[in-house]
């Protein structure tokens, strides 16, 4: 088939370089010039593992082209993915405004029956006000429909080729067996379904994970208290298959540029429906509480962390990504500044993003792990990078300088780092030994 895909962010990019290795004539399109210049050299603009390699093996083969004119893209197109982005607004809800433009120039090149398909996160009712504004322009036949992204940042390609299941909202059955034929080489889990509820299912799947990410972490916080190792809790609850047991890591809260913006979008969504979403806004506050915890356990082992220098490994909001919307180091950087401390910073991939989404005087961009630790106060873990897990801890306790190791991500074995003599504080596990329970059970 042949395929225009719209948009080169994440899902863009790796959806059309993925719908190439399939075998499909794939053209995405960006109105970022500076993009397209760099993917038609045979770059990616950025970071995740594998794509690259895909991209050039399908640019040679001829089945991906690159470029900035949708007119050039969409003329011999069957089907259009709008995999533009819906940003937060002020008010939490979606930004719609790059979804209605990329809606109005697809409406102005139609040339004959397409499937127009929304891979975006987007609310309820989106498709068909893309329909209408499609329509406005064109009055030949098309169909529309909801084709929402489960993709992972890190790890976009396997979830790409190797999807749980691919969710197909439509109204016609000409759409539906369209897309179900494009997508039954990944899966045989195709959920084929009526738009509005396609639309609902991205987001409920992600306030859902969202909601399993705050549960643990309020119980990892509950844990510090009594004495429990979160770990354990978590690996206790996760046996039973009706919890499961992926995403029960507890740590410093999630980040990104989905989750944040996707729980806040769908607590709006309700709130215009004038349904009050209390069970998502709990998630979202502790959330934002969660990262501080981190703040908490330098006070308590440092004392003040006035004229201290503190060492930060890891600034992207989870490993294998370059990306740092949203990540909490962002927000725990911020506040130490404000507390006065100087802050040692280091992350294998995403500190020119840091850099360029917030810099100042106080902030020491180190080039190793071990340069950051360097005479440092105390070092807190914010991203389990797996270099930060394999490091050798003896030399980390001689280089800082006075010996505590706050773990936003529970990457280290509680033993390995007190032999190493370091002072540790996990979360939600029994660490330090001043570190003690405020609770302790008869
Ligand atoms: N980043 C992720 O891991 C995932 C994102 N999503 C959703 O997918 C959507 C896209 O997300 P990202 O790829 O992260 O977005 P992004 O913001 O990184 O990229 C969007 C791209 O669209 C381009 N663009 C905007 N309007 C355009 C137009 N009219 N014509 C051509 N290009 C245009 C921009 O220049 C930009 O390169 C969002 O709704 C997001 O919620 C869904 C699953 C995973
Ligand atoms: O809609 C989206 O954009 C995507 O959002 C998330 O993907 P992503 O944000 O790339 O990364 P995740 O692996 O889900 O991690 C999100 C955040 O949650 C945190 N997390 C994750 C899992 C966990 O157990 N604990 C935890 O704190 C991570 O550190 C990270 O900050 C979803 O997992 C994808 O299915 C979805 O397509």
């Amino acid at each position: 088939m042949k395929i225009t895909v719209i948009g080169t962010g994440y899902v863009g990019l790796v959806s059309g370089i993925c719908y190439a290795e399939l075998g499909h004539d794939v053209y995405c399109v960006d109105k970022d010039a500076a993009k397209i210049n760099t993917l038609q050299s045979g770059g990616i603009p950025i970071y995740e593992p594998g794509l690259q390699r895909l991209s050039l093996k399908n640019m040679d083969a001829g089945r991906l082209r690159f470029t900035t004119a949708l007119a050039e893209a969409m003329p011999e197109a069957d089907i259009v993915i709008m995999a533009v982005g819906t940003p937060s607004l002020p008010s939490g809800e979606a930004d719609m405004s790059y979804i209605e433009a990329a809606a109005s120039e697809v409406g102005a090149a139609m040339n004959g029956y397409k499937v127009i398909c929304v891979k975006s996160t987007v609310p309820v009712g989106t498709n068909e006000r893309v329909g209408r504004i499609v329509r406005e322009r064109y009055d030949g036949p098309f169909d529309t429909a909801s084709l929402p992204e489960f993709l992972r940042e890190g790890t976009a390609v396997r979830d790409t080729l190797h999807p749980d299941r691919i969710v197909i909202g439509t109204d016609g059955s000409r759409a539906a067996r369209i897309l179900s034929d494009l997508h039954r080489p990944l899966t045989n889990q195709i959920v084929l379904t009526d738009i509005r509820s396609a639309e609902m299912i991205k987001y409920a799947s992600n306030a859902f994970l969202a909601t399993k990410i705050s549960f643990i972490n309020e119980i990892a916080n509950i844990c510090e208290k009594v004495g429990a190792d979160v770990i354990e809790v978590a690996k206790g609850m996760g046996l039973d298959n009706r919890i499961g047991g992926s995403f029960l890591r507890a740590g410093i809260g999630y980040g990104g540029s989905c989750f944040p913006k996707d729980t806040k979008a769908l607590i709006q969504i309700a709130g215009n429906v004038e349904y009050d979403f209390k069970l998502l806004k709990s998630v979202v506050e502790v959330n934002k509480q969660q990262r501080f915890g981190v703040l908490d356990k330098l006070g308590k082992a440092l004392g003040d962390v006035r004229g201290t220098t503190v060492g930060v490994w890891g600034l992207a909001f989870k490993p294998e990504t370059d990306d740092v919307r949203e990540a909490p180091a962002l927000e725990i950087i911020e506040q130490l500044i404000e507390s006065d401390a100087t802050v040692k910073v280091y992350d294998p991939i995403a500190m020119a993003n840091f850099k360029r989404t917030f810099d100042h005087p106080r902030i020491v961009w180190c080039d190793s792990a071990l340069d950051t630790a360097q005479d440092s106060d105390a070092l807190c873990l914010l991203t389990e990078w797996k270099e930060f897990a394999a490091i050798d801890l003896g030399a980390v306790r001689a280089a800082l300088a006075r010996p505590i190791l706050i773990d936003g991500r529970n990457v280290y074995d509680v033993q390995r780092v007190r032999e190493a003599g370091l002072h540790y504080y996990p979360v939600g596990r029994p660490g330090h030994e001043a570190y003690i329970p405020e609770l302790i059970l008869d």
